[in-house]
């Protein structure tokens, strides 16, 4: 992947980009001024690729916030006036910042009020430009604010987010006080797209996303290290070699009748390309997963003595468990995976097995272990960042289901990817990464029973195959989202390790 590739990939906090934008004007090679020209501009362009039949000018209302989100309203105003639109600019407030002002007086028709705005200001066709807020919304909306997005969407207007939907906010995609929000047809944002983008309610209410280059790469520097987007990776294309230099993934099983789930966790841990799978479970559930497979390899393990014998091989190199465990076995066997140091995937029953006790189970984990919860096991390991997460959000930034991770990943000591529409994976130190599947990304079929077992086989496969923990983890939930969109509607999980394939031949691996 090339560099500019991987830097399209990362994803700021407002404190991120605030630091960006400000080191670029700090440096004298551009002003806010032009930068809010071209965010202006962008945004034109950007509305017009997705939508060309506006090659024909139409009729658009600009809602105008104070701030410099504000400003960037008042220059599309100039510019699609000057494109012979018919413009309706309705402002909350006086443009408040230097550069919202230069903006404001380039304007040169009339400023309404928001509450001027009626139903007749929004006829079939037209656009709703949101200008209100942007970066800087740091409490809810007024109700008068929002009464003119609820009416446009009303209206059926399709309406346009500078930067981010006003509302939202942009660290967290949680949606200030719990308003009811209409949805942005399209959000054009600048240089890098932002959490509130893809995180929480932003991946639905951002609609389609859109990142301008405003020219202030050779600034990123001052944004530290960014979380990214998970994304295909070149290791996944297979070197040569034997199987053993693959590695050899061990899945635990639990007992008869439950098999299912750890059988699709093993063979997604072989469709990945770990070299050799093989399944353990308890003594009488041979034969039953005797009969249902057959590259995947099978041995006995009654108990946590009988693991211990088994890992006697070394060639066991990644260990995957808790799908079909069974909360007994799951607390007799993840001790000894863990003691054994090796690198090792812990989901569902070997979560939850720790409910009682999650710092006992932090107090075995070490660097080589990834966590993947669904946020019902998060919240039983993490109560008290559940409930963060689920009291309603009053003020900016609010806390994130990114931050929620980074938190648990530091306590556990390990990689914690939190699972969801927008799956977020942090690592021990802050290193974080997005699989989203949000808005062109979506992959709603995902919502399926057994989905988060083929996610776990991806994960362990990954792991045996040498990733580091962070890259197995987040590879593997971009992965097995876009197998879920390559296969579309009707899919079940025993569909996603049969996709695979399509996903890696079409990376070219
Ligand atoms: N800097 C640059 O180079 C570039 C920046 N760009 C653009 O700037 C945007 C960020 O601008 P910004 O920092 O001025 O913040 P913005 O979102 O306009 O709002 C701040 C104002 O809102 C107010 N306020 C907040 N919440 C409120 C509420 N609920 N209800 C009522 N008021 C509320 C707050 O007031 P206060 O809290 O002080 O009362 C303050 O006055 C960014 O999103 C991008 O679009 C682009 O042009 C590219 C170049
Ligand atoms: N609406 C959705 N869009 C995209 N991915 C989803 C959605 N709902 C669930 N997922 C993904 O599907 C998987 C579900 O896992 P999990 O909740 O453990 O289910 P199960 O235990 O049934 O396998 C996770 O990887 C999650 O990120
Ligand atoms: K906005």
């Amino acid at each position: 992947m090339c560099d500019e590739a991987a830097q399209r990939r990362e994803i700021l906090t407002t404190r991120q980009m605030r630091a960006v934008e400000g080191a670029a004007i700090g440096s004298g090679s551009v002003t806010g001024s032009a930068l809010m020209e071209r965010a202006g501009a962008g945004v034109l362009c950007e509305m017009l690729a997705l939508w060309p039949e506006f090659e024909r000018p139409g009729h658009a209302v600009i809602l105008c916030g104070p701030g410099n989100n504000g400003g960037d309203g008042y220059v599309v105003a100039r510019l699609l006036a000057e494109r012979g639109w018919q413009v309706r600019l309705a402002a909350l407030a006086p443009p408040a910042t230097p550069d919202a002002q230069v903006a404001a007086a380039c304007w040169q028709g009339a400023v309404a009020t928001l509450s001027d705005l009626g139903p007749e200001d929004f006829p079939p066709g037209s656009l709703c430009i949101d200008a209100l807020f942007g970066t800087g919304l740091v409490r809810p909306l007024a109700p008068g604010i929002a009464a003119p997005l609820r009416l446009a969407a009303a209206q059926g207007c399709r309406i346009v987010a500078i930067d981010i939907l006003s509302g939202l906010c942009a660290d967290s995609g949680r949606v200030l006080g719990g308003l009811d929000l209409p949805r942005a047809a399209l959000t054009v944002s600048f240089q890098r797209a932002k959490l509130g983008h893809v995180l929480a309610q932003g991946g639905n209410l951002s609609g389609v996303l859109r990142i301008v280059d405003i020219g202030i790469d050779g600034w990123m520097a001052a944004a530290g290290v960014p979380a990214r987007f998970a994304g295909p990776v070149p290791a996944l294309a297979k070197r040569a070699g034997h199987k053993y230099d693959h590695g050899h993934a061990l899945v635990l099983g639990g007992g008869p009748g439950q098999g299912g789930a750890a059988r699709l966790t093993a063979r997604a841990a072989l469709r990945i390309g770990a070299g050799l799978v093989t399944l353990a479970c308890p003594p009488e559930a041979l034969p039953e997963n005797a009969a249902r497979l057959d590259a995947v390899m099978l041995r006995p393990v009654a108990d946590r003595a009988g693991l211990e014998h088994l890992l006697e091989n070394p060639r066991f190199n990644a260990l995957g468990l808790g799908p079909g465990l069974g909360l007994d076995r799951a607390r007799d066997l993840v001790p000894a995976v863990l003691a054994s140091g090796r690198a090792a995937l812990l989901d569902a029953d070997a979560l939850t097995a720790f409910a009682d006790a999650p710092e006992a189970l932090f107090a075995a984990l070490h660097p080589g272990a990834v966590l993947t919860p669904h946020g019902g096991e998060f919240a039983r390991l993490f109560p008290d960042l559940a409930q963060r997460l689920a009291t309603p959000a009053e003020t900016g930034p609010a806390f994130s289901r990114l931050d929620a991770a980074r938190q648990a990943a530091e306590r556990a000591g390990c990689v914690v990817l939190l699972k969801g529409p927008d799956t977020v994976i942090a690592a021990p130190g802050g290193e974080a990464r997005v699989a989203a599947a949000v808005g062109e990304a979506q992959a709603p079929w995902l919502a399926t029973a057994g989905a988060g077992d083929v996610l776990s086989g991806i994960v362990t496969g990954l792991l045996a195959r040498g990733f580091a923990p962070l890259e197995a983890a987040a590879t593997g939930a971009w992965l097995h989202a876009e197998a879920a969109r390559d296969f579309g509607p009707g899919l079940i999980a025993e569909d996603l390790p049969e996709r695979i394939p399509a996903v890696l031949r079409a990376l070219g691996c």
